[in-house]
């Protein structure tokens, strides 16, 4: 079971707990320094007391975890078979490794896994994550950590926050919408499940049609079957559209996600309670669109956040019940807005990281009721999802403490008060739908207790809530309640504010054709809360700076209550978008998606260059401008994302991100070498339809760490042989791109996985495509090795061949920035442009021979 008591007891004490943090700290004082917080809220400890009424020893463990450091924790991503490998790792290297430490005078607890995780993907460790950083022993375990988060293959997640993805019954070829999606931990998980088998399916595919991939073993059974999505020669058809209201946060969604490298995914940025009805293809009459409802959705909505006080610590101190309060209706609506998109037998994930029952219990039971009650909507009892996961029930019964820390029982309690008083006015910020339903009403009897909550004493670890709820059956939604002062500040709607503006027009003849075509019932307009509650609803506790670089060196952060999206006016109907306002946010402007027709110039290029096989669709490829001609990249998307992005083209849907980029230009030294070179992130869709001509197959492990750690080698003057297997091979090769397909022979079982890499074959030498990071996390991967990476084109190229040198810089890879500024900022640089510079440089005698550090 989880690491709650007992290794605690056995440890005397713990990690992070009261003892850690005053106790004498010997020689590694520097280390473990904590910020001075009283960890002390009296209204806090007050409502929480009363309301989850703990036994008292139960009480007492329930708030010394709140009080404890959180573990450190980790989870294995990728495809499940890479994901296996790379955990094999750090179980037979680095774990014998980290138990030989001695800190503090006791030996170090290795990381565990977490017990309710599947197949073992998830890690924790009680060891505080400055003494990893810093304590020199960590240092190998530390290279490693970094090296895999920054290439993808690790997600630094709280554990808590990996529970709702897990509880989605996801299957490939569903669609998938996650509504909050920023920074994007749980929708880096939703988008690995929409990729489960692919990879093991392809190459199935591809061997019946007599391709030369290798067919590997999955670890992933089921999903590896052709029949678990066989409509797309097994490429993956689900799709994931994961959105965030805040445009920075956004790009830390961008950031997370694009290391998947998935076709298959979309970023868009809206307010989740007005998420824009999507058109879609209607196959029985194409004039008429249809509209996208999904298979899944999580709603992982913003929230007070006060089961992150382990994290967040200054929670202590800022506590308050507005920030709950202020947040109610921003939820409900965002839930009832899922559940309008959702299909009928669809089911989604309501999660929230907040114990205040106005966050969770209330907004479930709300947005029940409005969307018809139990018929048309059910909470699914989870009791034996993820058994080894201990959790407490949702509450049936809950009471709600007001701005000014009054608590009240009922809502007829409020009501009878205001009675009482001269004025007549409820509480501030109090609402009928926070509270348990009375006797009788249609939601009076919810299964709340299926709803789940976890707590930090059960499994040591932050505080959440879950619920699961399927659709049964299409609803009408009620309108949102609005008491009768609200009713006189309810703004206009948005078309009528752009009454009169052409695009209002086009929408308003859209959204009328779509509701009669529509069997989907449209929600009647929500109104805007008080004013008062609007000014409030923005978080009371710190939220982590938007422009931080997210997750690729550290956890991406969750921050509870972040900004709230520009306050909610009304959901969209079927059909509809909000009508096109200028984008506040700097910067922010996106450049078109313009798919490339299947047989422009530039695509049968590319074909005939590559010989890539017909079985590989040619009507996918888009570019980011205006223009619609290809200038820099081009990327790939799956069937699904392309029509999306077409046929809500102009509609003001704000897409940012969308498409894998699969060619780069760059000059190429003849007229009969293609100028779009293959990029690495497209290189795993695209590999097994390249033609042989254009492959190298190279299964020794020797050869490929030559190739890793070498920039440029030499393959002039007869020095190909030194390249070992694949020598001959590289001589013979035309010049230009082609694919380096890694198919170990099965010698040696640190040895096994599979891969294709770009390879860039010139005059004088050839050169893998990757980018540094990548070069030396597959060096510590697979060779365990740190060596630094050598540039073979400066040193031995400069006296002899310096004019040569400077062209040949000059024409390798001149790596394209991407054509967005936005992705610009996060991409990875390829390294071959700096190394080339810096060979153009050395033809020039100004700097002399220099080797690149993996540090
Ligand atoms: C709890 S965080 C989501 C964490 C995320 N699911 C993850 O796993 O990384 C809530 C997110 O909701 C976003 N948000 C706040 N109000 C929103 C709204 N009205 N619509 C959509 N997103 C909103 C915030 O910007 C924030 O990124």
């Amino acid at each position: 079971m989880g690491r709650g008591g007992n290794f605690r007891k056995g440890r005397g004490g713990g990690r992070g707990g009261k003892r850690n943090r005053d106790d004498n700290r010997g020689g590694h004082q520097p280390y473990t320094r904590y910020p001075e917080v009283v960890k002390q809220n009296e209204r806090l400890e007050g409502y929480y007391n009363d309301l989850l009424q703990l036994p008292e020893e139960e009480r007492e463990q329930f708030w010394a975890a709140l009080k404890r450091e959180l573990p450190n924790s980790f989870r294995f991503c990728g495809s499940k078979g890479h994901a296996l490998a790379v955990k094999n790792l750090l179980q037979t290297r680095y774990i014998p490794e980290i138990t030989r430490i001695t800190y503090d005078g006791a030996v170090v607890e290795p990381p565990q896994p977490v017990p309710w995780y599947p197949d073992g993907l998830a890690w924790w460790m009680t060891t505080p994550k400055n003494v990893i950083r810093k304590f020199p022993p960590f240092s190998a375990f530390q290279k490693f950590l970094v090296s895999e988060t920054s290439v993808g293959n690790i997600s630094r997640q709280e554990v808590v926050s990996m529970i709702p993805p897990l509880l989605m019954d996801l299957r490939p070829g569903m669609t998938v919408l996650d509504m909050c999606a920023a920074p994007g931990s749980k929708a880096a998980q939703l988008l690995e499940m929409i990729h489960r088998g692919e990879e093991a399916r392809i190459r199935h595919v591809i061997k019946q049609f007599g391709g030369s991939v290798d067919e590997i073993k999955s670890a992933d059974d089921d999903a590896a079957r052709l029949d678990a999505d066989p409509s797309d020669d097994g490429r993956a058809t689900g799709m994931l559209i994961a959105n965030d209201a805040d445009y920075k946060r956004s790009h830390m969604l961008i950031h997370q996600l694009k290391r998947l490298s998935s076709p298959n995914m979309i970023v868009t940025n809206h307010d989740a309670t007005m998420y824009p009805s999507l058109r879609i293809p209607n196959p029985e009459d194409p004039s008429k669109p249809n509209y996208l409802k999904f298979d899944r959705i999580l709603a992982d909505v913003p929230c007070s956040g006060d089961g992150t006080l382990r994290k967040n610590v200054n929670l202590w101190k800022d506590w308050a019940p507005a920030a709950a309060l202020g947040l109610h209706l921003t939820q409900v609506r965002i839930l009832v807005r899922a559940l309008q998109m959702l299909k009928p037998g669809g089911r989604m994930v309501y999660s929230t990281c907040s114990m205040n029952p106005v966050e969770n219990e209330s907004v479930v039971a709300a947005a029940i009721e409005r969307c018809g009650g139990p018929d048309k909507i059910e909470i699914v009892d989870c009791a034996d999802q993820l058994p080894l996961l201990q959790r407490k029930p949702g509450m049936r019964k809950w009471k709600i403490m007001d701005k000014s820390a009054r608590v009240w029982n009922s809502w007829q309690e409020v009501e009878d008060h205001a009675k009482s008083t001269e004025d007549g006015i409820t509480p501030s910020r109090l609402v009928e739908s926070m509270f348990p339903r009375p006797e009788g009403s249609i939601c009076a009897d919810l299964p709340l207790e299926r709803c789940m909550r976890v707590y930090a004493h059960q499994q040591d670890t932050g505080g959440f809530f879950i619920t699961v709820l399927q659709k049964k059956a299409e609803f009408k939604a009620k309108p949102e309640e609005v008491r009768p002062k609200e009713k006189k500040q309810a703004p206009k709607r948005p078309l009528e504010e752009a009454e009169g503006t052409e695009e209002a027009k086009k929408q308003k003849t859209e959204n009328d054709e779509a509701a009669k075509t529509e069997d989907v019932v449209i929600e009647e307009a929500p109104v805007e809360p008080a004013e008062e509650a609007k000014a409030e609803e923005v978080a009371p506790v710190e939220e982590t700076p938007a422009t931080e670089e997210p997750a690729a060196k550290e956890e991406a952060t969750e921050t509870p209550a972040e900004t709230p999206a520009e306050t909610p006016k009304e959901a969209p109907k079927e059909g509809e978008v909000q009508p096109e306002r200028k984008q506040k946010q700097q910067g922010s402007y996106e450049e078109p998606f313009k798919y490339l027709p299947a047989d422009h110039e530039v695509i049968k290029n590319i074909a005939d260059f590559y010989k890539i096989s017909p079985r590989f669709p040619a009507d996918r490829y888009m570019i980011r401008n205006a223009t619609g001609e290809p200038a820099k990249a081009i990327y790939y998307t799956s069937a699904l994302v392309r029509d999306i992005l077409v046929m809500n083209e102009g509609r003001g849907v704000k897409f940012i991100h969308g498409g894998v980029k699969m060619y780069v230009k760059q000059d190429a030294p003849s007229a009969e070498v293609c100028r779009w070179r293959i990029q690495s992130e497209g290189m795993p869709i695209l590999h097994g339809y390249v033609g042989a001509e254009r492959v190298v197959v190279l299964k020794k492990k020797e050869t490929l760490k030559k190739l890793l750690i070498e920039m440029f080698p030499k393959i002039a003057n007869g020095e190909w042989e030194k390249l070992d297997e694949i020598g001959e091979r590289v001589r013979d090769l035309a010049l230009g791109c082609c694919v380096l397909r890694v198919e170990p022979d099965g010698d040696d079982e640190e040895f096994n996985e599979h891969m294709a890499l770009p390879l860039w074959k010139s005059f004088q030498s050839l050169n893998l495509m990757l980018p540094k990071e990548d070069r030396s996390a597959m060096l510590l991967r697979i060779y365990n090795d740190t060596t630094p990476l050598i540039n073979m084109g400066i040193k031995r190229d400069a006296p002899k061949e310096g004019a040569e040198a400077k062209k040949e810089g000059e024409e390798e890879v001149k790596a394209e920035e991407t054509e967005t500024p936005a992705e610009a900022k996060t991409d990875v640089t390829v390294e071959a442009p700096a190394a080339a510079e810096e060979q153009v440089k050395d033809a020039e005698g100004d700097v002399s021979m220099k080797e690149e550090t993996t540090a």
